[in-house]
C-alpha cells in the first residue's frame, strides 16, 4: 500500500514515516510538508523519496494520504486535490464547525476517514463515559487533558468529542438539553496524552482515565485506519474510526 503523509515533519508526521519504512508492505509514497519548509527537496532518511511542499500533493501517485497538519492545511490540500477519489485518514484537529462542514463536503469526492484520536481503545474509552453518564444522569459531568506543552491551550479535539457525547448521553435519557461538560486543559512538559471523564455523584466521583504514552500509538492507529479504508473500493463519504472498528 502506497501512503502519501502530509504533515511529515510533525511530531505525529515523523512516527508515520517511520512506521511505512520499517513495514515492507507499506510504501511512502509522498512526504508532504509546509511551503517553504527547509526540508523541501531532502532526502526522507532510508526512503527513496524527497520531502515535497504540499501542493505537490495532488500529483502523488498513492493508494491513500493520512493528513496529521494543521486545519488550514489540510482544507488546503483538499481544495488541492480536488474531485480526485484519492482515499484519506484525517487525524488533524481543530476544525472549527464551518471546516468542519467542508471536510463533509469534500467527502463527496472520496472516501475521508476523521478521527480526533486513533490511539488502541480510545473509542471502548469513549463508549465506556458514554455508558456511565447513562446510567448515571444526575452526575455532573467534566473532562479533562492534559497535553506536551507545544499544543495550543484550546481544548483538544478529543476533550471536544468526550463533551459532545457524554453531553448528549445524559441529554438523551433526562429528556433535556444537559449542559456541557467543563472541560479542563493542563499542558506538562512532553505530555503525550491523557483524557479524563469526571462523573461527580455528591458522595462518590467516578474519573475515567485514558493516558496514551508513546506517539506512535497514534500514527499506529491511523495506519490501520489507512489499511481498512483501501481494504474494498469504498463509496465516497465521511467514515469514522468506529466504523473501521464496527466492521
Ligand atoms: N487524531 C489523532 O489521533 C491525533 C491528532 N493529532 C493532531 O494532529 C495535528 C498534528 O499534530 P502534531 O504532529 O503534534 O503537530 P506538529 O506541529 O508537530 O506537526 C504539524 C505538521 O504539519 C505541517 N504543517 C503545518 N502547517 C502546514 C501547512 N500550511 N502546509 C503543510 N504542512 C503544514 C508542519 O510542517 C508539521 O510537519 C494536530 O492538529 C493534532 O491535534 C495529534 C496526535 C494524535
Ligand atoms: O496534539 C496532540 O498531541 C493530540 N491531539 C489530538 C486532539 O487534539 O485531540 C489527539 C490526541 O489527543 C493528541
Amino acid at each position: 500500500m502506497r501512503i502519501a503523509i502530509m504533515g511529515a515533519s510533525g511530531r505525529v508526521g515523523t512516527r508515520l514515516v517511520e512506521l511505512i519504512l520499517a513495514n515492507p508492505g507499506l510504501e511512502l509514497a509522498a512526504a508532504l510538508v509546509r511551503p517553504g519548509s527547509k526540508l523541501i527537496g531532502v532526502p526522507v532518511s532510508g526512503g527513496s523519496i524527497e520531502y515535497r511542499p504540499a501542493d505537490a500533493g495532488m500529483n502523488s501517485r498513492c493508494d491513500v494520504m493520512i493528513d496529521f497538519s494543521r486545519p488550514v492545511a489540510s482544507l488546503r490540500l483538499q481544495e488541492e486535490i480536488g474531485s480526485k477519489s484519492i482515499p484519506m485518514v484525517i487525524g488533524t484537529t481543530g476544525f472549527t464547525v464551518e471546516e468542519d462542514e467542508r471536510l463533509s463536503m469534500f467527502s463527496r469526492q472520496r472516501p475521508i476517514l476523521v478521527s480526533a484520536n486513533f490511539a488502541p481503545g480510545f473509542e471502548a474509552f469513549k463508549r465506556a463515559a458514554i455508558d456511565f453518564a447513562r446510567r448515571m444522569p444526575d452526575a455532573e459531568a467534566g473532562i479533562g487533558e492534559t497535553y506536551h506543552r507545544a499544543k495550543k491551550t484550546d481544548p483538544s479535539g478529543t476533550s471536544l468529542l468526550l463533551a459532545r457525547d457524554v453531553c448528549e448521553a445524559r441529554s438523551r435519557v433526562m429528556g433535556f438539553a444537559a449542559p456541557q461538560p467543563a472541560i479542563t486543559v493542563n499542558r506538562v512538559g512532553d505530555t503525550v496524552g491523557i483524557n479524563e471523564v469526571r462523573f461527580q455523584m455528591g458522595a462518590a466521583e467516578a474519573v475515567l482515565t485514558y493516558r496514551v504514552q508513546t506517539l506512535t500509538a497514534y500514527a499506529a492507529g491511523a495506519i490501520t485506519a489507512a489499511q481498512w479504508l483501501v481494504s474494498i473500493p469504498r463509496p465516497a463519504g465521511r467514515y469514522s474510526l468506529a466504523d473501521s472498528l464496527n466492521d
